[in-house]
């Protein structure tokens, strides 16, 4: 399999406060690997480092190989990295499927002459893109609001808007930032089968997630943060063992 992601002795720093330090791990390519920790632990940090949402003050991310140090977050969604965020970053006056198109127009980037001329060859495009924005939104039980306002979806299904255009994206890795955070018991399951049908389609899944007792189910390989640092690495078997890990969740359900 190999790895997709390489992280290497990665810090930022705010100020005084140490976000993330001296954090190495890597992502096996086909796998489902949590990230978990702590409110303040430099979850979300990381994930901003890898997507060139904020540069590292130390340290690299390589994907596939590649270092992706100074690439601006648009050329590093190209190479085939899309994330989700812990608030839905959709666009409320598109309607659902517009929003799932513009993803797709993002990928493909039809060309400025036929967009304009509108020619043949430009709506046997639009169809094509119409048909594939149909196919997320059936994986995703969206295809009953197609038509709808987006921004009068409630929670869960904005929750699964932003994970349609996340695979409109056609990307290798997906980044999940609390995607199952507000869902019901109900929605949480029905978004498990969703997601851990994703590896076979070759997307690899690295999720930050607060509910650990879904995210046990699903993860092949947990990365503790606690204070920016990684304090354990290993099968969620092992984690919820894990006397360094127990000691920073005190007080919470491990499992
Ligand atoms: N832009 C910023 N400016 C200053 N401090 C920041 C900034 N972003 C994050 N921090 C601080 O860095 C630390 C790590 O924050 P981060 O959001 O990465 O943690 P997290 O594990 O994602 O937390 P949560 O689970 O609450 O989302 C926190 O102490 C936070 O207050």
């Amino acid at each position: 399999m190999g790895r997709i992601l390489e992280v290497r002795n990665l810090s930022k720093r705010f100020g005084a406060l140490w976000a993330v330090r001296d954090l190495s791990f890597s992502v096996e390519r086909g796998s489902l690997t949590a990230l978990i920790g702590p409110n303040g632990s430099g979850k979300s940090t990381t994930f901003n480092l890898i997507c060139g949402f904020l540069s590292p003050d130390q340290g690299e991310v390589l994907f596939e190989g590649h270092p992706l140090s100074a690439l601006p977050p648009e050329n590093i969604a190209r190479l085939g990295i899309a994330r989700t965020f812990q608030t839905p970053q959709i666009f409320g006056h598109l309607s659902v499927l517009e929003n799932v198109l513009l993803a797709i127009y993002q990928r493909r980037r039809p060309g400025l002459w036929a967009s304009l001329a509108r020619t043949p060859g430009f709506f046997r495009e639009e169809k094509r893109a119409r048909e594939e924005a149909f196919g997320y939104l059936e994986k995703c039980s969206l295809a009953e609001e197609a038509r709808k306002s987006a921004r009068d979806l409630p929670l869960g299904k904005l929750r699964y808007l932003e994970l349609a255009r996340a695979l409109a994206l056609r990307p290798k890795l997906l980044l999940l930032d609390e995607v199952a955070s507000g869902l019901s018991p109900r929605e949480k399951e029905d978004l498990a089968a969703t997601l851990k049908g994703l590896p076979a389609e070759g997307i690899t899944l690295f999720w930050v997630e607060h509910d650990l007792h879904l995210l046990m189910g699903l993860a092949e390989r947990v990365i503790v943060l606690h204070q920016g640092t990684k304090i354990a690495e290993g099968d969620p078997h092992a984690i919820q063992r894990h006397p360094e890990v127990i000691r920073v969740y005190l007080g919470e359900e491990l499992c």
